[in-house]
């Protein structure tokens, strides 16, 4: 009998935390595939003093990034992070994008040999020299293959057990079903396809365009315009993976749960939406907001839009994506938010 997959997960957030919810619910479940206990790397800070991994190791709760829900009691919160992974034969990685490479390097070598990993990273490593997925990235530092897994997928929602689907871009089909295993749950349905590259550019790009959803609702435009958004961020979602990605990245993902409804519910319920919506009503700078507003949550979408105009600029086509070079100018270039009707 082949042994059992022990699981690690690596971020402790808002998604993160979520996560482990539903990670360790089928750990416990499916025993004739997984070891039950899971640790997760959680980056350790204080609250009122104590511990923030003892706290949620006492109280089963996250009472930081996701207050109020329990956890089931065979996730075990692991401040240090080679412990955490330690002969690991999956490994989670939901953790904001910045913080990637520095984790991975601390994690060579302390996996099992056979690990495989998951990105529910929604970001991309852009920079003027080129693209590169954060499952690539992860592959690369680690040696292990490295799936996607991503959706419309608002973490507090997740965390209430309210429906919703999920989607998996993995190329090897055998560990696309055990992922499966892993995540789905009757309210949380996963899809698994083999496109894995859509899945991650998806995941990244539409943060951009929730932060122009954000600017249109500061701005006190109504359904029409943020629709408009919507769909035009859209279509320069697909043009910058049929232009950087070609044949990588099929159409069918755009109409996956990673593709339009992440758009969509991103673009309503999302982070970056509120963040956007604050800088334009208040013209407070975005870093002051994202602490005012997030409590110790991240902001991806500026930071991924920066990335992304380094990335065109150094190819001289930000014009050829209007909705992305827009949102760019209004947050870095202190032009006018109205702009987000007119040049896009
Ligand atoms: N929150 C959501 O609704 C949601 C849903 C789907 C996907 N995602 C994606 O999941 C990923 C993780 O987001 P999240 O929501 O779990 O995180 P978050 O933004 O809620 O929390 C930030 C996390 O970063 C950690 N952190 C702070 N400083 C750090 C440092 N120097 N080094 C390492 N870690 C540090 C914090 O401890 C915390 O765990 C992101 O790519 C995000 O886009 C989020
Ligand atoms: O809160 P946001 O804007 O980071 O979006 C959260 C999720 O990605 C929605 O699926």
């Amino acid at each position: 009998m082949p042994s059992l997959e022990k699981v690690a997960i690596i971020g402790s957030g808002n998604w993160g935390s979520a996560i482990a919810k539903i990670v360790g619910t089928n750990t416990a479940r499916h025993t004739d595939l997984f070891e039950p206990t899971v640790h997760q790397w959680v980056f350790e800070e204080q609250i009122d003093g104590r511990n923030l991994t003892e706290i949620i190791n006492e109280k089963h709760e996250n009472i930081k990034y996701l207050k109020g829900v329990a956890l089931p009691h065979n996730v075990i919160a692991v401040p240090d992070v080679i412990k955490a992974c330690k002969d690991a034969s999956l490994v989670v990685f939901v953790v904001p994008h910045q913080f990637i490479h520095g984790i991975c390097e601390k994690m060579k070598g302390h996996l099992a040999p056979n690990a495989r990993a998951i990105s529910l990273i929604k970001g991309l490593e852009i920079t003027a020299e080129g693209t590169r997925l954060f499952s690539e990235e992860i592959s690369r530092i680690l040696g292990i293959p490295c799936a996607a897994l991503s959706g419309a997928n608002i973490a507090n929602e997740v965390a209430m057990e309210k429906f919703c689907e999920s989607t998996i871009g993995c190329p090897d089909a055998e560990d696309g079903l055990i992922f499966k295993r892993l995540f789905d749950t009757p309210y949380f349905r996963i899809n698994v396809i083999q496109d894995h590259v859509g899945v991650q550019l998806c995941g990244a790009l539409k943060n951009v365009v929730a932060v122009g959803a954000g600017f249109s609702d500061g701005l006190g435009h109504g359904s029409n315009t943020k629709a408009a958004i919507i769909r035009l961020g859209l279509m320069e979602m697909r043009k910058f993976g049929q232009t950087f990605f070609g044949d990588a990245v099929q159409t069918e993902t755009f109409f996956e749960s990673c593709g339009a409804a992440d758009l969509i519910t991103t673009c309503n319920g999302g982070r970056n939406r509120k963040v956007a919506e604050a800088f334009v009503l208040t013209g407070k700078p975005i870093e002051q907001l994202e602490t005012e507003l997030l409590n110790g949550q991240k902001l991806q979408g500026t930071l991924t839009a920066h990335e992304v105009n380094q990335f065109l600029q150094a190819r001289n086509m930000q014009h050829e994506f209007p909705l992305f070079n827009t949102v760019y100018r209004i947050v870095y270039e202190g032009v006018s938010p109205e702009l987000i009707t007119v040049d896009i």
